[in-house]
C-alpha cells in the first residue's frame, strides 16, 4: 500500500493485487486489502484491470467503464463472502445491484468527455483463469450480455460493497477475446502486458483527474 495525497484527498494505493488463481482460489484471502481499506476509513475504490474485448466495437487500448459484472466464481460458490460473517464488514446478504455507482460512473463520463476521451460502458466478466479462454467460451460469455473479460476485480467489488464502499472500475482492453477458433490469432500474456504498458500513462492521468473531481 502507497499512501499519499492526491487533488487534496488521502489517497491508498495498491501495487497491485491478489488473484484468485494465485492463492488457490481463498477469495478471502484475495480480498483482505480492501477490508483493511474499510478499517483505514476509505470510502471510494477505483478499481482497474486489464481485459479482453468480446463486444466488436471494443479495440486494443480502449477504455471500458464497468456498469456491472458477472461473478463466475462467485456464482459457483468462490465468493468472499462465504464462511462466518464478520458484521464489522457488513450484512450477511450482501446487495450488488448497484455495485459500479451511478454518479461515479457520471463523473468519469464526464471528465473523459471534457479530454477528449473515448470512453465506453460495459459488463466485465470475471472467470477463475489462469488459462485464457476457448473461442467458444468466450461466444458463451457474449451470449450472457458480457462485454470484456478478465481474471480479477469482481470479488474486491463485493467485499467493497458490503463493507459499503462505493465503486469505480474501469477495464483496459488489451486483446480482443473475441476470436475464431479456425484464426490462427491467439491471445497472449506479453500483449496483455504490451498494451498495459502503453496506456498506463493516459489511464492513471484519466484517475487522477476524477479524483481531484470527488466530493465525497
Ligand atoms: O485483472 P488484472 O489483474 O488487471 O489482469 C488481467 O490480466 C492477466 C492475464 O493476462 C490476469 O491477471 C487478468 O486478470
Ligand atoms: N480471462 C481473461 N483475462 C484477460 N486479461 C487480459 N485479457 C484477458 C482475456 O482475454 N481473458
Amino acid at each position: 500500500m502507497v499512501f499519499g495525497q492526491l487533488g487534496g484527498k488521502k489517497v491508498v494505493c495498491l501495487q497491485g493485487r491478489f488473484h484468485p488463481y494465485e492463492h488457490s482460489m481463498d477469495l478471502a484471502l484475495c480480498t483482505l486489502p480492501v477490508r483493511v481499506m474499510h478499517q483505514l476509513g476509505v470510502k471510494v475504490m477505483i478499481v482497474s484491470n486489464a481485459a479482453g474485448g468480446i463486444n466488436t466495437v471494443l479495440r486494443h487500448g480502449d477504455l471500458m467503464l464497468i456498469k456491472d459484472h458477472i461473478f463466475l466464481p462467485g456464482l459457483a460458490g468462490f465468493s468472499p463472502l462465504v464462511g462466518c460473517n464478520d458484521p464489522r464488514f457488513g450484512a450477511r446478504f450482501v446487495s450488488v445491484h448497484d455495485a459500479y455507482d451511478k454518479q461515479l460512473r457520471q463523473l468519469a463520463i464526464d471528465v473523459g468527455r471534457r479530454n477528449n476521451m473515448t470512453l465506453y460502458e460495459g459488463v466485465y466478466v470475471m472467470s477463475g483463469g489462469p488459462q485464457y479462454e476457448s473461442p467458444a467460451e468466450v461466444s458463451l460469455f457474449k451470449t450472457v450480455g458480457a462485454d470484456a473479460l478478465g481474471m480479477s476485480t469482481c470479488h474486491e467489488v463485493t467485499v467493497a460493497r458490503q463493507c459499503g464502499i462505493k465503486v469505480l472500475g474501469f477495464s483496459l482492453i488489451t486483446n480482443i477475446a473475441n476470436l475464431d477458433a479456425d484464426q490462427s490469432v491467439e491471445v497472449s500474456h506479453e500483449e496483455v502486458l504490451d498494451i498495459a504498458k502503453q496506456a498506463g500513462e493516459r489511464a492513471s492521468r484519466f484517475v487522477s483527474d476524477i479524483i481531484q473531481e470527488l466530493t465525497i
